[in-house]
């Protein structure tokens, strides 16, 4: 087998054998990864005749100072065992390397490990596999992982109103969702279900939040940032935004109201059981999928909407008040700072932000075509 060079185009195939750097988070989830890794896929790679280097991390952002600061030259592939928030940490790390531009292509690989596995469900999606949790994904990963080449990944680049720079691979979350997400962090031992039990929890005294959100239509916008045409600068620059302290450009929409819920998401999947994105057909399509509802969104709906975005059907039930756009770029500003908003499913401060998409930015491995 051939290893095209990151800086050839996209990779197609890995070295065989392969070697993999597998960062492992004892506590995500149930806190159950090291052993299924132990029983699950070590066997598998063992098989597969790849070589693999395990770290257990023990702190949080271990492995992001990690792929920050050491010579990444020694593995064909970064793997995640853990949830989404590992995933987070290394494409940040990676992201604040000098050498940010031929680092990023290096190829990613997920194992689910936490309790939302967004990303992993997303990729066993796109890898044509029927959706699954628990340790039936694990094992569909675990094959990707053996059998998987590299595919473009979005990264989307968010600013802070602090200026802090922030690379998402999933999602960008306001008011029920993150509400959901981080307030069911105190049922994470029941696994899964948290997530069901918070949506119940906060629906029961749902909260709305003020605020203006803007963004710049896919369909609107011949300027799709790619990678393919980017050179090498200092920093990655975000071509489609102006500055925080001034006016979104006049082609821009804007809607303000009090909303219930936003969220922007670029993968298909926001957990293991959640489909929200069924449109999403790869990792690197290079949309930011945006729903939003206000507050005229009654209980119900949100009920029918939870339900359905199980299997994926939630926007063929013409849900009222639920609006979807596919955008590239987006602003949100919060009037007030109370809310949770997180990135990735990190809480981030809550306070202005924008991003905008780097189509393919990234790479990971997958069985599913280059989209
Ligand atoms: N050894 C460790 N002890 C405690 N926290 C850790 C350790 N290693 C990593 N972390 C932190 O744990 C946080 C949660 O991890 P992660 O998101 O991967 O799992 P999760 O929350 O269970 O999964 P998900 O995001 O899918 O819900 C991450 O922000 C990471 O920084």
């Amino acid at each position: 087998m051939v290893y095209v060079s990151p800086n050839a185009g996209h990779p197609r195939l890995l070295p065989s054998p392969a070697r993999f750097l597998v960062l492992l988070n004892p506590r995500g989830g149930t806190g159950k990864a090291f052993s299924l890794f132990e029983t699950h896929v070590m066997p598998m790679l063992t098989e597969a005749n790849a070589h693999f280097t395990l770290l257990v991390t023990e702190r949080p952002n271990q492995a992001r100072e990690l792929v920050r600061e050491r010579d990444l030259s020694a593995w064909d592939a970064i793997v995640v065992m853990s949830g989404d928030g590992l995933m987070f940490e290394v494409i940040n790390g990676l992201m604040e390397r000098p050498d940010w531009a031929t680092t990023i292509k290096k190829p990613l690989s997920i194992l689910p490990g936490g309790s939302g596995n967004a990303l992993a469900a997303s990729i066993n999606h796109y890898s044509g596999h029927q959706q699954v949790t628990g340790t039936k994904l694990l094992t569909n990963c675990a094959f990707i992982l053996c059998k998987g080449h590299p595919v473009p990944l979005d990264i989307v680049s968010l600013t802070t109103s602090s200026q802090q720079r922030i690379f998402s691979f999933l999602s960008l979350a306001w008011g029920f969702i993150s509400d959901v997400d981080i307030e069911s962090e105190k049922y994470r031992f029941m696994g899964y279900a948290r997530f069901s039990v918070g949506t119940f929890v906060r629906l029961t005294a749902l909260r709305t939040y003020r605020g203006r959100l803007s963004y710049l239509p896919a369909i609107s916008s011949s300027e799709k940032s790619s990678s393919a045409d980017r050179t090498e600068t200092r920093v990655l620059e975000d071509s489609l935004v102006v500055p925080l302290d001034q006016p979104v450009p006049s082609h821009w929409h804007t809607v303000e109201d009090q909303f219930v819920l936003v969220l922007a998401l670029y993968q298909s999947h926001l957990g293991a059981e959640h489909f929200t994105a069924p449109m999403v057909k790869g990792p690197g399509e290079g949309n930011i999928h945006l729903f939003y509802a206000n507050s005229r969104i009654s209980r119900t709906s949100l009920i029918k909407l939870f339900i359905a975005m199980e299997k994926g059907t939630h926007l063929d039930q013409e849900i009222a008040h639920l609006i979807h756009v596919p955008v590239v770029a987006f602003r949100i500003e919060p009037s007030e700072s109370t809310g949770i908003m997180t990135v990735d499913g990190e809480v981030i401060e809550c306070s202005p932000i924008q991003g905008q998409i780097h189509r393919g930015l990234g790479h990971v491995l997958s069985l599913g075509p280059q989209l």
